[in-house]
């Protein structure tokens, strides 16, 4: 299917400018840990942005329609997710997509993925304890350890000409440390790629039952798989261990990161408990309505998404086969995040993502962004439309010769 024959148009370029974006106005902060005061040889909007893993789409209309909808309630008091459609709409998304089901009352929700971390670290670990995770990996995990105080340990993967895999006998040494009680595991993987197979996913879950440890299977990108690819959900392999706590959301999938609402599966009535006791659960109502539109609505407007980001992928790889032969790519199974190997390009560069900002105009996310094993990589946000992907790409290929 090309562009013009879909219904949804994601060619559009949309101005984001003055909406707070932080794919827009926070770069500095993020990813340079500085202010307004630091200057580039570009204005800020003449940077093509391929960081953060926001999309450049347009929200899908229908989820537009349902806030709105839900605005002309003209109230918007305290709220929670008291109504039983809200569960239905999520579980029937994934019994449809995973064949999976849940327990009604094992679903919480989080205002992020990031936060569900954070409070999860807290209340499984001790303070002499570790938290468990594949490398490279997304910095927040790290972050999640940090912030409590608690020890990490990394098990890197084993990079096969960059396709990565899971080096197990280093996962499970780590593993039977007593003190290692938490595995915060990526699935699918960013930023990799990587879409485990249910044989990979089988040995993570074994090592973690015989060394009695607790996973937080995240899975905010199980939805944006490669056409082809499939996705299992960890939980779904081991439905009588329930120290698998699943998180998913329809922020990754529909561009609503802003909305800041997340689902955590926790079959575990202990931690659940102490997360009832603990966690402030309100939600914001715009959030809800949002979320369930997405699950009810979203089919046909994620299978055209990926169709338009697997011709971004295509398109990526040849054009760097033609114009940077020397990087190394592989089509991600997941996520709309590329993960490219450019070190023979840059080999002695320290701070990957300056120089692309300096040297290209480009904003993108790379090298330490991601806790180790990660030397001479950037990572390319492909979900644009496409002429500012090439133009992104032909700006790094241009700093690159
Ligand atoms: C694996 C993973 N977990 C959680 C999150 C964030 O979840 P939230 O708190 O938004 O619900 C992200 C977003 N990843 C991003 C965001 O920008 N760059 C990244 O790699 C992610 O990649």
């Amino acid at each position: 299917m090309t562009s013009s024959m879909m219904k949804y148009n994601f060619d559009e370029i949309i101005d984001r400018k003055n909406t707070n974006a932080l794919s827009v106005d926070g770069f500095r902060e993020y990813i340079f840990n500085t202010d307004e005061s630091m200057k580039f040889p570009y204005e800020d909007d003449e940077f093509v942005r391929m960081w953060v893993a926001d999309m450049e789409f347009a929200t899908p209309p229908f989820i537009i329609d349902a806030i709105k909808e839900r605005l002309d309630r003209r109230i918007l008091g305290y709220t929670k997710v008291f109504e039983p459609e809200y569960y239905e709409a999520f579980v029937s998304w994934t019994e449809k997509r995973y064949g999976w089901r849940f327990e009604k009352e094992h679903l919480v929700t989080s205002n992020g993925i990031i936060p569900a971390l954070y409070e999860l670290v807290e209340y499984i670990c001790k303070k002499d304890e570790k938290v468990l995770f594949v490398t490279p990996s997304y910095a927040y995990f790290k972050y999640a350890a940090d912030h409590h105080q608690i020890e990490y340990v990394c098990s890197d993967l084993i990079n096969n000409d960059g396709y990565y895999t899971i080096d197990f006998d280093d996962l499970e040494e780590k593993a039977k440390d007593e003190k290692t009680t938490l595995c915060i595991f990526c699935n699918p993987h960013n930023p990799s790629g990587r879409v485990w197979s249910e044989e990979e996913l089988k040995r993570v879950g074994e090592i973690s039952i015989r060394n009695n440890m607790w996973i937080i299977s995240d899975e905010i990108h199980c939805d944006l798989l490669r056409i082809g690819k499939s996705h299992t959900p960890l939980a779904k392999l081991f439905p009588d261990y329930d120290k698998i706590i699943t998180c998913m959301a329809p922020s990754k999938t529909f561009n609503l990161a802003g909305l800041m609402f997340s689902n955590v599966i926790i079959p575990n009535s202990g931690l659940r408990e102490i997360w009832k006791q603990k966690h402030y659960d309100f939600q914001n109502p715009l959030s809800i309505a949002g979320a369930k539109a997405a699950y009810l609505y979203g089919e046909e407007w994620l299978e055209e998404l990926r169709v338009y980001l697997d011709n971004n992928f295509q398109f990526t790889g040849e054009y760097l086969a033609k114009h940077l032969p020397k990087a190394k790519y592989r089509v991600s199974e997941a996520t709309y995040l590329a993960w490219v190997n450019i070190g023979e390009y840059l080999p002695d560069e320290e701070n990957l993502p300056l120089y692309f900002a300096n040297h290209a105009g480009v904003l993108l996310e790379g090298g330490d962004m991601f806790v180790q094993n990660s030397d001479g990589y950037i990572r390319l946000n492909l979900a644009c439309p496409r002429s500012i992907l090439e133009e992104g790409l032909r700006r790094i290929c241009e700093a690159l010769n």
